[in-house]
């Protein structure tokens, strides 16, 4: 559904972002991992077609993504940004609702199950209980999963998020990534995602792509990914994998560089 063709992103004389090429298919979820400062973000934003890349090209089911319509776009693609809900006086609801924006025509009307979808979404992110509470007033994990409501009533082909579990404790991180995987496997969703846990990142993508200063430096399956000379290159961090007891999935353990002794 999407070609990302020798993307490039510069600005002054620092490559964000350089010569990353892959394929992305429908229904597939992708994860983006690498350090601090490696350009995840900022390739994020040129797969969306918030920026522009200054070489290659991304093309979103044959269409050059750049020359797609802005609200044409906002029906296709939807981006769970860094903190992106306003910090206005707007309640959890009226957030959701301008989900549908792109949806409505001048006279602000749209298709008439649209109440339903804000109401499905609101449940599934658990939040009816506060859905008349302002969102300025909410935490960081109950804003979060506000953003992901906003991003389910637009009922996009491709979702991108960036670091969504940011700010959500260890029982809603995994609700957040069940609840997309559910969404992408019932729905055929698309979701690229950059994330910092590598191991929920094995978990839930079919293909990770490793980011290392600006390029890509690895990309395929979990299983080919989580290797330690890998981790050790990319990371500069000394981990020992291991397979999930349960699911097999290989799982990354850290340890600190120098010995225990030491640091007691
Ligand atoms: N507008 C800009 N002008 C110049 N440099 C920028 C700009 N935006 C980002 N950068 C730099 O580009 C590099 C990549 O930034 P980016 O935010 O894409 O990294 P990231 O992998 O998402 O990092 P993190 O994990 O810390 O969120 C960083 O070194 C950053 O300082």
């Amino acid at each position: 559904m999407m070609i990302v063709e020798q993307v490039s992103k510069r600005i002054g004389t620092r490559n964000l972002v350089q010569e990353i090429s892959f394929n992305v298919e429908k229904g597939r979820m992708y994860g983006i991992i690498g350090p601090n400062g490696a350009g995840k973000t900022t390739l994020l934003q040129l797969l969306s077609g918030m920026e522009a890349p200054t070489s290659g090209e991304v093309l979103l089911q044959g269409q050059a993504i750049a020359s797609i319509k802005r609200k044409e776009l906002a029906k296709r693609v939807a981006v769970l940004q860094q903190g992106g809900i306003p910090a206005a006086a707007f309640t959890v609801r009226e957030v959701v609702q301008m989900g549908r924006f792109p949806f409505q025509n001048w006279l602000g009307e749209e298709r008439s199950d649209s109440e339903q979808l804000i109401h499905d979404a609101i449940e599934t992110m658990g939040l009816t209980a506060i859905a008349h509470r302002q969102v300025d007033q909410l935490s960081g994990g109950e804003r979060q999963r506000v953003a992901l409501a906003k991003v389910m009533v637009q009922e996009p082909e491709l979702l991108l998020l960036d670091e969504p579990t940011t700010y959500l404790d260890i029982g809603y991180q995994v609700q957040l990534l069940d609840t997309v995987k559910r969404w992408q496997q019932d729905r055929q969703l698309t979701v690229i995602a950059v994330l910092h846990d590598l191991n929920l990142a094995a978990h839930y993508c079919d293909e990770l792509l490793v980011l290392h200063e600006g390029r890509m430096a690895a990309y395929g399956p979990p299983s080919g990914i989580m290797k330690p000379e890998l981790i050790l290159g990319v990371f500069g961090a000394k981990a020992v994998i291991l397979p999930h007891p349960e699911t097999g999935v290989p799982q990354l353990l850290l340890a600190p560089s120098v010995p225990p002794s030491e640091i007691r």
